[in-house]
């Protein structure tokens, strides 16, 4: 049977991030994509021009005509925009008991525009991470959510044991935003084993959609039954040819390219993972 993989976010009209990057990742992982869309992005690579939400009642909809006819083996979220839209999408993971739900907490875009309300944080936090088995959030995201700050690797140890507190099965804390020495550091933990995924940086500014794709492909990883950390290191490495094979389209920040893995199957990713 085809793993079916659905994606809870907002549309990105320059094909980059969001609903578009999804989609893509999950059809090169061999899973079949669906998608409910909480907003429609006016967006490009320069930046977002425009922000239209869905209104309430479409997007419970749109998810109760996936899941009572099609049903999914794993969910992602992302722009979510509000705390009513995050209510409907918490409720749902309850009622449908979304066993591999993957939450992005998307707060604000590569070019700086918001796509979650200030006053949504607190329904992250209480509604809809509590049901994830996996969160992964970027090194600003992380601040927003514990009100810490993160300067040393104990600074990110402390910061990922706060936020497994809230309830995920797991959390990534990706390294994207604070590179050192040339090397990009992820950080993975499971209540237990503290994983370090590590690469070289690479040196491009096309990383629009980075973070989205790297949760859509370890949702296409969980949708296939792979577990947790596996399914991790396996979307590291997409993510990372995607980035290397990244496209200068568009005027600022270009998009990742989705089929590197497939295009340019002999890439060389180095990536070094230890664990405590
Ligand atoms: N220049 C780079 N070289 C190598 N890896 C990178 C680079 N930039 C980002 N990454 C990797 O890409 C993934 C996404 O990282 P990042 O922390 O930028 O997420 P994000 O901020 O959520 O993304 P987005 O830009 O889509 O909002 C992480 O695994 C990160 O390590
Ligand atoms: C729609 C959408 N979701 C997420 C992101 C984060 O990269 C973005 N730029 N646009």
């Amino acid at each position: 049977m085809l793993p079916k993989a659905l994606t809870i976010a907002g549309s990105d009209s320059g094909g980059g991030a969001g609903i578009q990057a999804d989609l893509k990742t999950f059809q090169e992982l061999d899973t079949f994509g669906m998608s409910v869309i909480t907003a429609v992005t006016a967006q490009n690579t320069e930046g977002v021009q425009g922000v239209y939400p869905v209104e309430s009642e479409g997007i419970d909809q749109q998810i109760t005509s996936v899941m009572d006819d099609i049903g999914a083996d794993a969910v992602k979220t992302g722009m979510l925009f509000d705390k009513e839209i995050i209510g409907i999408v918490a409720e749902k993971s309850r009622y449908y008991k979304w066993p591999n739900l993957v939450v992005d907490p998307v707060m604000v875009s590569t070019s700086g525009s918001k796509l979650l309300k200030n006053e949504a944080i607190d329904a992250l936090i209480n509604e809809l991470i509590p049901q994830a088995a996996i969160i992964t959030p970027n090194i600003p995201e992380a601040k927003e959510l514990t009100g810490l700050t993160i300067q040393t690797v104990d600074d990110r140890k402390n910061t990922v044991k706060e936020m497994y507190k809230m309830g995920a099965s797991a959390v990534l804390l990706k390294g994207g935003h604070e590179k050192n020495k040339g090397k990009v550091v992820d950080l993975f933990y499971d209540g237990r084993t503290f994983h370090y995924l590590s690469v070289p940086e690479i040196n491009t500014p096309h990383t629009h959609g980075t973070g989205c794709t790297y949760a859509a492909a370890i949702t296409a990883n969980l949708a296939k039954g792979l577990p947790l950390p596996e399914a991790v290191r396996k979307a590291k490495m997409f993510i990372h040819a995607a980035i290397m094979h990244g496209f200068s389209i568009g005027k600022g920040s270009g998009p990742t390219n989705h089929a590197a893995l497939r295009l340019y199957p002999d890439t060389r990713v180095e990536m070094e993972v230890e664990t405590e």
